[in-house]
């Protein structure tokens, strides 16, 4: 017997994930099928799998989980995403919605040309600095821990273009001073409120953006002196805009959101072999 899932994939500046409305197409085991499906070869291909579903505290939940299957807090990129979905999809016609997030509620502003959703402000609530790093000589540098929800360690350079990400971002992003791994953001001040940020993160490795990380890269600059309350965060795969609200504490993040394609998975339930059929 065959099931057959239908998918949409979507990217927030090149944070590519997979998208599932689970009202329609309820996921049994996410861990799994975040692994199969992100795969780029034998799979779908992409960071990971978004599922978006009902909740009673708001109009609507995600779930996160990367490409190595693990569940994560919060996605800055993915939540500007899901905004566009519930909105182009007919799911709601409001341009203010709510999000339920294992990291709290979240307030999704969309920005709508049209019919179409461009840009989405998420107002991502409040970071929590959690402490400097000083490796003592192991590496170069200091760092900063910053949780939005989800765990970063941000560490400022002077030359991004000198940082080995393949190499140290595993490193730091299983050592044991994060009993629950870590993403790990190096970036340089390129300009008046303006960074250059690349990103290894937990579970996904190199990804094109990180939209949590974008927001503890600008808390740790801001806590640092080396920025203002408001900056541009550019990374590999685009930019996004981060405002330190001082009046509320809450950190708001204004971004892209783009739909590349849908999709149907056709799931053969007896043996699990997985025919993708965009
Ligand atoms: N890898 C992250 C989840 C995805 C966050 C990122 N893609 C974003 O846009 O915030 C973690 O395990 O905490």
């Amino acid at each position: 017997m065959t099931r057959r899932i239908k998918f949409t994939k979507m990217h927030g500046a090149g944070n590519d994930y997979i998208y599932v409305d689970t009202t329609q197409y309820p996921i049994a085991d996410p861990e799994k099928k975040a692994i199969e499906w992100s795969k780029f070869h034998t799979g779908i291909g992409s960071d990971g799998l978004i599922l978006i579903g009902s909740s009673d505290k708001a109009d609507f939940s995600m779930r996160i989980f990367n490409a190595d299957g693990s569940e994560a807090m919060m996605c800055g990129n993915g939540s500007r995403c899901v905004g566009k979905y519930v909105y182009e999809y007919g799911l709601t016609d409001k341009t203010e919605i709510t999000l339920d997030t294992l990291s709290g509620i979240k307030i999704l502003k969309l920005h709508v040309e049209g019919e179409t959703v461009t840009a989405v402000t998420v107002d991502m609530g409040s970071p929590l600095e959690t402490g400097e790093v000083h490796w003592k000589g192991k590496y170069p540098f200091q760092s900063t821990k910053v949780s939005m929800g989800n765990p970063h360690l941000v560490t400022f350079v002077d030359d991004i273009t000198q940082i080995n990400l393949p190499e140290i971002g595993p490193e730091l992003e299983n050592h044991p001073l994060f009993p629950d791994r870590t993403n790990v953001e190096f970036a340089q001040i390129v300009g008046k409120d303006t960074i250059r940020m690349r990103v290894w993160e937990r579970g996904s490795g190199i990804t094109q953006a990180c939209g949590t990380g974008a927001c503890a890269t600008a808390v740790a600059a801001f806590i640092n002196g080396l920025a203002g309350r408001k900056s541009n965060i550019i990374m590999d795969g685009g930019t996004v805009i981060i405002e330190w609200d001082e009046a509320s504490g809450h950190i708001l993040m204004t971004g892209p959101a783009t739909k590349v394609f849908d999709g149907e998975i056709v799931e053969e339930v007896e043996n699990g072999e997985l025919r993708v059929e965009n």
